[in-house]
């Protein structure tokens, strides 16, 4: 079978990918870097009166036509107390942010422009103009305005709005639930004592963290034996949980021992896809099982991470509702590197900026999938296409970021 290219890889999963269409309604507090699944109104009106921007001095305009006009202070208006009653002719309100703006007054004079003469007098120390410092009842928002957008990722500043409109709860998309299946004999959790041909099972930890930054909810299946009975029971422990994406760790390529894929099968998975022009990653299969996405990513933890990034994300944030990430910026390559051959190759690489702000990418001259510490250690991936000719330091070269740079 002919490998895939990577484009025509990522089309085929995307195609059939729909958002959920399930709906949770939370805590307003629980709500930040979820998608909103309706338009949410205003339910009351912002400001709800004209109030005072200002401390100073709530006033009629037409009294004070000039500097050192002399007003009668006849009460306090403070925010969330009101001060009852009109305000009449040469008569002023003592005024503070936020306070509702007494009847009659037209203008608030901030207090550094009034001179106080007597307990109950000022005198007018610089010239006042009418609609000053007042802000009209619902100048930020109207009862019954639409104000946030169903689809809206909601940040802090959304979560600020929407309690002022005096929502306790939002309606949100439901979290894609993604199940992560470690396959292999070899395999044992973080923590124990690994045997003499075992190794502990890193992969899940890093493919948990990127479902959940990318919007998921993960069930840990944990790890199953290169047995069909172990691997066919976490497959049907994922479906009876409703996943909508299965992830397979390991035991994805040719050997004797991978029979992830032939069991997934027997459990009724349709493959689309299997076995991709790209390094690291060259074994990623996918297939659907009743709806469910099947992804099975490469053993190797560099090929499980970079697939992950590369088809997991994008699939996640699909279903999510939430935009593609980009990840791929123009940089330049700090070494040269060899012309490519047919698989696109992903390259580790060290990244810095120059004087002249060019993201330069230094490749490790260690590419080997299995090596976490050097992925761990790399800023981003140099992207060879298939065949792209040798390249001369110095000269550009695409990058996909693995965590923001700046
Ligand atoms: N004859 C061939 N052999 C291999 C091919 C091939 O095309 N022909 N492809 C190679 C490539 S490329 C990769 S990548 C690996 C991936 O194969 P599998 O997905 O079947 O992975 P395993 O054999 O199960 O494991 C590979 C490696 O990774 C370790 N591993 C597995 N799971 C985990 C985990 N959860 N955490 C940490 N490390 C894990 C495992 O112990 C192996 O060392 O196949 C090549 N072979
Ligand atoms: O995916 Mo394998 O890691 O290409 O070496």
């Amino acid at each position: 079978m002919a490998l895939l290219p990577v484009p025509d890889a990522k089309a085929r999963l995307l195609a059939s990918a729909r958002p959920v269409d399930g709906i949770e309604t939370l805590p307003l507090a629980d709500t930040a870097a979820r998608v909103l699944a309706f338009d949410i109104k205003a339910k009351l009106t912002q400001p709800p009166f004209n109030s005072s921007a200002m401390d100073g001095y709530a006033l009629r305009a037409v009294d004070a036509p000039q500097i050192g006009s002399e007003l009668t202070v006849i009460g306090t208006a403070a925010a969330g107390r009101a001060f009852e009653g009109p305000l009449g002719p040469g008569e002023t309100v003592r005024i503070f942010t936020g306070a509702p703006v007494p009847e009659g007054a037209d203008t608030i004079l901030i207090q550094e422009d009034a001179e106080k003469i007597g307990d109950d007098s000022i005198r007018t120390t610089f010239q006042v103009t009418g609609g000053r410092h007042i802000r009209p009842r619902g100048q930020d928002f109207a009862e019954g305005e639409t104000v946030l957008k169903a689809g809206t990722l909601i940040d802090f500043s959304h979560l600020t709005v929407a309690a002022a409109m005096n929502h306790p709860t939002l309606p949100v998309f439901r979290k894609p639930k993604v199940a992560i299946l470690a396959t292999g004999d070899e395999l044992i959790e973080p923590g124990g004592n690994p045997g003499p041909a075992q190794i502990i099972a890193s992969n899940t930890f890093g493919i948990a963290a990127l479902v959940r930054d990318n919007g998921g909810e993960v069930l840990d299946l944990g790890i199953a034996p290169d047995r069909q009975d172990a691997i066919s029971a976490a497959i049907k422990r994922a479906r009876d949980a409703g996943a909508d994406i299965l992830v397979t760790l390991g035991g994805a390529s040719v050997g004797d021992h991978d029979l992830v894929q032939a069991t997934l099968k027997a459990s009724g998975m349709e493959l689309d896809f299997w076995r991709i022009a790209m390094r690291p990653g060259k074994p990623l299969m996918v297939g659907s099982l009743d709806g469910m996405h099947v992804l099975g990513l490469p053993g190797n933890p560099v090929a499980s991470m970079v697939t992950g990034m590369l088809f997991l994300e994008p699939l996640l944030r699909r279903l999510a509702h939430l935009p593609e990430r980009r990840r791929e910026v123009d940089g330049i390559t700090a070494r040269p590197l060899r012309p490519n051959d047919q698989r696109q190759d992903y390259l580790r690489a060290k990244i810095t900026r120059d004087e002249l702000g060019n993201l330069v990418a230094e490749a490790n001259p260690k590419q080997d999938s299995s090596m976490m510490k050097i992925f761990a250690h790399a800023d981003g991936l140099i992207v060879r296409a298939p065949h792209a000719p040798e390249l001369a330091a110095g000269e550009p070269c695409r990058i996909l970021l693995i965590r923001a740079f700046d």
